[in-house]
């Protein structure tokens, strides 16, 4: 009988895989925990690994000797040696579109909490003081500039949605294509003239720690950083530092490193960072998408045929 390994099982129930997996003999095995020694001893037996966050390295690659399947539940592909699962002949898919709108609209709310201030009056008023004055000062929207690395799928309609609004948006992407809505720019000019910088680039080799020191240095001392991408895309203690030498105003992060990161420390104990728990992607839509259509993409590599989204071509 094949088995499927869940490198994590995020959700509070597997009735939804459970209905799509029964279409083919399997056995599935959840890991105890997410560990490099703990998958590699699992991986051994299993004809798929499904994973969520835990990194499948190309020691847990190299002790699979029978799987066929990668499945990320998810867009980003950074916790999987994709190149390495690609040279042992094993598909890797993931899926690229399941949360679009939702990690734009946490983007977004993130860009609007920050401009309007509403995590100082949220603190202020949980602490008992009304004190409209903590939040000056404050722009107009349309008197603001947005600076998006990364206009891919999310980019493009944050930048869709930020140009209905009559923010004016510049853009940096590798391609140098821009959707319409935005002008492109090199990423120093970006950091130089935007209010809110917003990474929604894919973690890689290339923008590992993209931001650091210089970077942040290059920003306004009122502009804000907004990562709904993925941590590594940011240096956190330059970003901790340039926080406490006034060199940027603020941060929203969705992502962070480690995750979960310790709260207790800064950048992410700053009253002027909003941190959420890397949520942008949550929807009740966007999740019933995202597992039925993981699940579908396993049921479908057991029964020999080709799944959908297989992101390392023909192996
Ligand atoms: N926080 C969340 O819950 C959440 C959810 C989904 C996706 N994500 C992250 O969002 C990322 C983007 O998703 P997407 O669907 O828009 O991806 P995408 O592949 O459609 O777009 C990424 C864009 O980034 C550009 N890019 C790559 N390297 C660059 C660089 N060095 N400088 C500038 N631009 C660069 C690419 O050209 C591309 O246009 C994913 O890789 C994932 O890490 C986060
Ligand atoms: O990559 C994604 O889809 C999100 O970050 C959730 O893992």
């Amino acid at each position: 009988m094949p088995r499927a390994l869940y490198t994590d099982y995020p959700w509070p129930n597997a009735a939804l895989e459970q209905s799509i997996l029964s279409q083919v003999d399997c056995e599935v095995v959840v890991a105890p925990a997410g560990d490099e020694e703990t998958l590699i001893r699992l991986a051994a037996d299993v004809d798929c690994i499904i994973t969520c966050w835990a990194p499948v390295t190309a020691r847990v690659i190299d002790a699979a000797s029978h799987c066929r399947h990668i499945a990320r539940t998810g867009i980003g592909l950074d916790n999987i040696d994709v190149a390495s699962a690609t040279e042992r002949g094993m598909i890797v898919t993931n899926v690229p579109d399941y949360c679009i709108p939702e990690v734009a609209e946490h983007t977004l709310a993130l860009l609007f909490a920050l401009g309007r201030k509403i995590h100082v009056y949220y603190q202020l008023a949980q602490a008992g003081e009304y004190n409209r004055q903590a939040g000056m000062p404050m722009e107009r929207m349309e008197d603001q500039t947005v600076g998006v690395v990364g206009t891919g799928q999310i980019g493009s309609l944050v930048v869709e949605r930020l140009a209905a609004l009559g923010m004016r948006v510049l853009a940096n992407n590798r391609s140098q294509q821009v959707p319409a809505g935005c002008e492109w720019c090199p990423l120093e000019q970006l950091l130089a003239e935007s209010d809110y910088v917003l990474l929604l680039c894919p973690l890689t080799d290339e923008t590992a720690n993209l931001i650091s020191t210089a970077e942040l240095k290059t920003m306004k001392p009122t502009a804000f950083l907004i990562n709904t991408s993925r941590g590594g895309l940011v240096d956190h203690q330059a970003l901790a530092e340039a926080l406490e030498a006034g060199e940027i105003a603020g941060a929203g992060l969705d992502v962070q490193v480690p995750e979960p990161p310790d709260l207790s420390v800064p950048p992410y104990n700053d009253p002027r960072v909003i941190v959420t728990p890397h949520a942008a992607f949550l929807s009740t839509r966007a999740l019933h998408e995202l597992r039925s259509r993981v699940a579908q993409q396993v049921v479908a590599v057991f029964k020999g045929e080709t799944p959908e989204c297989i992101v390392n071509g023909p192996t």
